[in-house]
C-alpha cells in the first residue's frame, strides 16, 4: 500500500483547526450574541483572532519544531498596559483549550502568536494561516473560516478549512452545521463534520454549460466589485442569483458542488490580496476538480511572501468551463 503523503501534517492541521474552531464558536456563543456587545464592537472577533492563532501555532511548534508560519495576526495590540485586558482575555481562552502540563504563561501565548511572523517565500516548507476569515462574517453570525494550509516550495501541498457555520449538507439549510475540508495535492478533496471524523470526497457540480451555473461571490462589494459580476453573469447567460458569503467558505461551497464559480474581481489598484486568504481554498478546490487563477489567467502564486504580489484578483470554478468565465472576465474588465 502506498503510503499517503503528509500523513501526520493532515492529521494535526485537523485537530489544530477543529480546536480553534471550538474557540471561534465559544467566544462567538459567549460573547458576540451576549448583551454586553454593541453593534461596531470588533472586540470579540479580536479576541477569537488572537486565540486561533495561539491554538494553531501552539499544535505546529509540538509536532513541527522548525517549520515556519505566515499569520495574518500579530501579538502588537496585546503587549503592554493598553495591551492588558485583552491579553488576559486571550490568555484565558487559549489555555482553555489545552491540558493542564501544556498552559501557557502570558509571555510563551504571545510568542505563540508571533511565530506567525514568518515572511514566506519559495523555498522550504510553512504553514499559512488565517485563524478568522472572514471576520465581518463572525461579527453577523454569517460565514467564516479557519484556514492553515502548508506550502512547499512555494507550491501548495495541504489545506484545511473549518467553517463552523456552514451547513454540513447545503440541501439542509437548517440542518447540522459546522463543516471540515481536508484538501492534500494528488490526493482529492475531503468533508467531514466537525463531530464525525468519517470524510467523504467532494467534487464540483456536473454543471455542462456557464448557463447552468451559479456564482459565489464576497458579501462586502469593497471586496469584489459586485457590478462586474453581474456584467459577467450576463455574458456568461447565468441567471441564477449569486450566493454572497464571507470568507474562503465560497471555495468550500464550489467545491462541493453548491455554487459553481468564485470571482474575487479587483475593486483598487493597491489591493494586494493575502496567501492565507485563498492557499487552502484554492488547493481544495484543484482537488475537487476546479481551476483558479488570477484574473489574468496566471496560476496563483505563493512563493513571492505573504501576498499574492504577482497576482490580482482570483478566478475559482469548475476546469471545464474555466478559460470560458475567463474570457468574459476578461471582456468586462478591459472595458474599464
Ligand atoms: N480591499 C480589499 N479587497 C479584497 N480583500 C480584502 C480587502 N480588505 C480586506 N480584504 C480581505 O478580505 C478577507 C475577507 O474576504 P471575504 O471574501 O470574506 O470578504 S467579505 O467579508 O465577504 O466581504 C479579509 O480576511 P479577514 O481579515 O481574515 O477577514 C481580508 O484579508
Ligand atoms: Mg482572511
Ligand atoms: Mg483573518
Ligand atoms: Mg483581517
Amino acid at each position: 500500500m502506498v503510503k499517503a503523503a503528509l500523513a501526520l501534517e493532515r492529521k494535526v492541521a485537523i485537530q489544530a483547526v477543529l480546536q480553534a474552531s471550538k474557540v471561534c464558536q465559544s467566544v462567538f456563543k459567549n460573547l458576540v450574541s451576549g448583551e454586553t456587545i454593541t453593534k461596531n464592537d470588533k472586540s470579540p472577533v479580536t479576541v477569537a483572532d488572537f486565540s486561533a492563532q495561539a491554538v494553531v501555532n501552539t499544535y505546529l511548534r509540538q509536532h513541527f519544531p522548525t517549520d515556519p508560519i505566515v499569520g495574518e495576526e500579530d501579538s502588537k495590540d496585546l503587549r503592554g498596559e493598553t495591551g492588558k485586558a485583552l491579553r488576559e482575555k486571550v490568555h484565558e481562552l487559549t489555555n482553555g483549550v489545552f491540558s493542564s502540563s501544556e498552559q501557557l504563561t502570558e509571555d510563551k501565548l504571545l510568542e505563540a502568536i508571533d511565530r506567525g511572523n514568518y515572511a514566506g517565500g519559495a523555498t522550504g516548507r510553512h504553514w499559512a494561516l488565517d485563524p478568522i476569515d472572514g471576520t465581518k462574517g463572525f461579527l453577523r453570525g454569517g460565514q467564516y473560516a479557519v484556514c492553515l494550509a502548508l506550502i512547499v516550495n512555494g507550491e501548495v501541498q495541504l489545506g484545511v478549512m473549518g467553517c463552523p457555520n456552514l451547513p454540513v449538507d447545503a440541501k439542509q439549510p437548517d440542518g447540522p452545521r459546522g463543516s471540515l475540508f481536508i484538501a492534500v495535492k494528488g490526493e482529492g478533496a475531503f468533508q467531514r463534520s466537525f463531530t464525525d471524523s468519517n470524510e467523504t470526497p467532494i467534487k464540483f457540480s456536473d454543471i455542462k454549460s456557464t448557463q447552468e451555473a451559479t456564482f459565489c461571490e464576497s458579501v462586502e462589494s469593497g471586496h469584489s466589485s459586485h457590478s462586474d459580476s453581474a456584467k459577467i453573469a450576463e455574458l456568461l447567460g447565468i441567471t441564477r442569483e449569486p450566493v454572497r458569503m464571507d470568507s474562503q467558505a465560497k471555495y468550500c461551497s464550489i467545491s462541493r458542488g453548491d455554487g459553481d464559480i468564485y470571482l474575487r474581481l479587483p475593486v483598487s489598484e493597491t489591493y494586494v490580496e493575502k496567501i492565507w486568504d485563498h492557499a487552502s481554498g484554492s488547493l481544495l478546490v484543484t482537488e475537487a476538480g476546479g481551476a483558479v487563477s488570477d484574473v489574468n489567467g496566471n496560476k496563483l502564486d505563493f512563493s513571492v511572501g505573504r501576498t499574492l504580489l504577482k497576482n490580482k484578483g482570483v478566478i475559482a470554478s469548475k476546469a471545464t468551463i474555466h478559460s470560458e468565465v475567463l474570457k468574459a472576465v476578461h471582456e468586462v474588465l478591459s472595458k474599464k
